[in-house]
């Protein structure tokens, strides 16, 4: 039984500063901080009963961040990232809950691989690791995966995609979308009509045609989120939507949600933050699927974001190895890291310009992925008697990004020497503190 004791925050940046004890993995006080300091509190204190004190003063107190999309490559790539590395990333990102995708090699397609990655998160313990079932064995596209039997292992899976590929044949689509609602789990989709982008690596625009790559139009995106939408309100399932990335996908998800049809959809940091107008360089590192965009999609999205059509923050945090990014850009495999980041580029895109306040972090990082993904214990309220799945953010601690000292192994942040607003000072799971001032501490 440990207690520890945060001092001086504000819970979403609200209201006067107070002292958080947790106790055995519980919130149990919330106390107003004594000006002074704690030891003005008197023999009652909760300070003189804590095993580690987080002096916290001028720091926000928000749930522990939940990715509903992370890619951590293990099995397979290991020389790019491990359930290890990437749960040291997630800690000092700030999450306390991360799902990893399927796209492993081999695919996460049976019970054997989504168990395996399920046990290394809970050994490593830095970070509850969800694996994410494959709709399709071999992510194929051809024939469901055993999505039940998954359902039903130890890890519970109860998010399954074949992210990185599109479930493209309609009919595919449709069953296991009519699967998904009988087991209660969810897809999520990687929309990407592929006979819209053989050979496509950038958003079709004039900045691609300008420096001679094969475009990817918006339209192969947008053309699969309104079929499944179709298709999720036909079957009577949820949908979810990877990665949205144009103006015109926020919205047909309007019009979904209009239409009553259980659609839901995440947002990527770097398509908040970053446009097209990046690929000048012909730098691989700004290879990404969906591609970055143009700039008035990004506005699109932090609007979205902010008025909750868009309703959560994924990291798609995908790392890759040097020799994967650091070549001809056609070459270069798509994807950037985003777990560290994330916090920052959400304050700078969406908090700075007042698009949403720390409630609205706390609900776009948090309580809405915790909600679509069925998470009972993590995006809960900051109260007495909740689970202590907390992240203290420093607001006002602007910090300079480098590849070389983030946590995973591979180095591929699209950010380098960029410096964002505000950082992590320290990151609870079950009222371990796994992380503190960029130090994680590993079990
Ligand atoms: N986003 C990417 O560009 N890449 C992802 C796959 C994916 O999310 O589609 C990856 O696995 O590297
Ligand atoms: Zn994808
Ligand atoms: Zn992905």
């Amino acid at each position: 039984m440990t207690t520890v004791l945060i001092t001086g925050t504000r819970p979403y940046g609200e209201g006067d500063p107070v002292d958080v004890l947790i106790d055995d993995g519980v919130i149990t006080r919330i106390v107003p901080t004594v000006a002074g300091g704690r030891d003005a509190g008197g023999p009652d204190s909760a300070a003189s009963a804590a095993d580690e004190v987080i002096e916290a003063a001028g720091t926000v107190l928000l749930p522990g961040f939940v990715d509903m999309h992370t890619h951590l490559r293990e099995p397979g790539r290991e020389d790019a990232e491990t359930v290890r590395s990437g749960s040291a990333a997630a800690a000092r990102g700030g999450y306390t809950a991360v799902f990893a995708m399927a796209n492993t090699e081999p695919v996460a397609d049976t019970a054997v691989v989504t168990d395996h990655v399920y046990a290394q998160g809970q050994a490593v313990g830095l970070v509850d690791v969800h694996p994410v079932g494959a709709v399709t064995k071999g992510l194929a596209g051809a024939e469901l995966a055993e999505m039940g039997v998954m359902a039903a292992s130890s890890a519970a899976v109860r998010l399954f995609s074949d992210d990185g590929h599109c479930v493209a044949d309609p009919l595919i689509m449709r069953r296991a979308l009519e699967y998904a609602r009988g087991l209660d789990v969810l897809i999520a989709q990687h929309a990407e009509e592929p006979r819209l982008t053989e050979g496509a690596v950038a958003h079709e625009g004039p900045t691609a045609a300008r420096l001679g790559l094969a475009g990817w139009p918006r339209a192969a995106e947008e053309s699969i989120v309104i079929r499944d939408a179709l298709l999720a309100r036909d079957a009577g399932a949820r949908v979810h939507i990877c990665h949205a990335s144009t103006a015109g996908t926020v919205e047909l998800i309007r019009w979904a949600k209009d239409q009553g049809i259980a659609i839901t959809a995440e947002v990527t940091p770097h398509h908040l933050m970053l446009d097209d107008a990046r690929l000048e360089s012909y730098d691989g590192i700004f290879r990404v699927n969906p591609p970055l965009r143009e700039e008035s999609d990004t506005r699109a999205l932090r609007a979205a974001l902010a008025d909750g059509v868009v309703d959560c923050v994924a990291t798609d945090h995908a790392p890759h190895a040097a020799q994967d990014k650091c070549c001809e850009f056609s070459q270069a495999r798509p994807g950037m890291l985003g777990l560290e980041t994330a916090l920052g580029v959400v304050a700078q895109t969406m908090v700075a310009p007042g698009l949403i306040d720390w409630r609205g972090v706390a609900d776009v990082m948090s309580v809405r992925p915790a909600q679509i993904t069925g998470l009972p214990d993590h995006g809960r309220p900051i109260e007495v008697g909740e689970t202590a799945n907390l992240t203290v953010v420093d607001p006002d601690s602007a910090w300079t990004v480098r590849g070389a000292e983030l946590a995973s192994i591979a180095d591929n942040t699209p950010y380098e020497d960029l410096t964002l607003p505000a950082r992590v000072r320290a990151t609870l799971l079950r009222g371990r503190v796994t992380c503190v001032d960029g130090k994680v501490r590993a079990r």
